[in-house]
């Protein structure tokens, strides 16, 4: 079993549900979740990640669920999550901000150190290891983000728009860590980026009003363009003609 979301909702305070007795399973493989501003993709990956609480249904992992006490440690452990706002930790180095976050997640304080090195050469950040983590720019704090992700070894990634705020080539730097992760570790990755879906995911899921209007395989999501779509733009012909077919 996969990550499974079963009949959950969730409001944020008296406003309506964003998430309405909403059920997913997240398939095998690397999958990339679209949808509108507002859509409720941070908010799924929230709850998924556990951050946010379903007011009811259940969410699970494998056989652990975050509702029950006793799995909650090693359920956070296995997920590991990117969320849309990384924040530098004060006073903490790069590195230290990274082994922090492993140790949180129940790793021991000095294999937390060891992983640390490990991780932030993968996301390129190893040159900057000593550096404040406040010094950092916007697209280097996400890349530490991922970094704290694999500290800890998770068995699934969600990452809340890995790519916002990143220059092309640190894109590529990220899509080539993707092809790396995906070797071990289920990734779910949300995004309004949709150029080179084909080569990179599995699996598309499209969120829109907290409802999921397609899941299926990235190229059967693809052949839903308009057969006059310029090559290239296939992944931008296939959302449009969804969202609008479904608005
Ligand atoms: N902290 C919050 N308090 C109140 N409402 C919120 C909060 N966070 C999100 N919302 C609302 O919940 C809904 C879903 O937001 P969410 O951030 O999950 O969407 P999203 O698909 O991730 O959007 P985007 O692509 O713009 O990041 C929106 O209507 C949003 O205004």
């Amino acid at each position: 079993m996969s990550l499974t979301f079963e009949r959950c909702s969730y409001a944020y305070g008296r406003s309506a549900p964003v998430l309405n007795r909403f059920s997913l399973e997240i398939p095998s493989g690397c999958t990339v979740l679209l949808g509108p501003n507002g859509a409720g993709k941070s908010t799924l990956m929230s709850v998924g990640a556990s951050w946010l609480k379903p007011a009811s249904g259940k969410v699970t992992w494998r056989s652990l669920s975050p509702s029950t006490r006793r799995d909650l440690v090693a359920y956070r452990k296995a997920v590991g999550w990117l969320p849309q706002n990384v924040t530098a930790m004060p006073g903490l180095t790069v590195r230290e901000q990274a082994a922090y976050v492993g140790w949180l997640k129940g790793v021991s304080r000095r294999d937390a150190w060891d992983a640390s090195a490990q991780a932030l050469s993968r996301v390129r950040l190893r040159d900057l290891s000593e550096r404040k983590s406040h010094q950092l720019s916007g697209g280097q704090l996400r890349r530490l983000g991922i970094a704290g992700a694999l500290v800890h070894r998770s068995e699934i990634l969600l990452l809340d728009e890995p790519t916002a705020g990143l220059d092309p080539s640190q894109r590529q730097v990220f899509r080539e860590l993707l092809g790396e992760l995906r070797e071990g570790v289920q990734v779910v990755v949300s995004t309004h980026q949709t150029e080179d879906l084909s080569d990179i995911y599995d699996h598309v899921i499209v969120l829109e009003s907290g409802t999921v209007r397609y899941q299926g395989g990235t190229e059967g999501f693809l052949s839903m363009a308009p057969s006059d779509t310029v090559p290239g733009r296939q992944a931008e012909g296939a959302y449009t003609r969804l969202i609008q077919r479904e608005a």
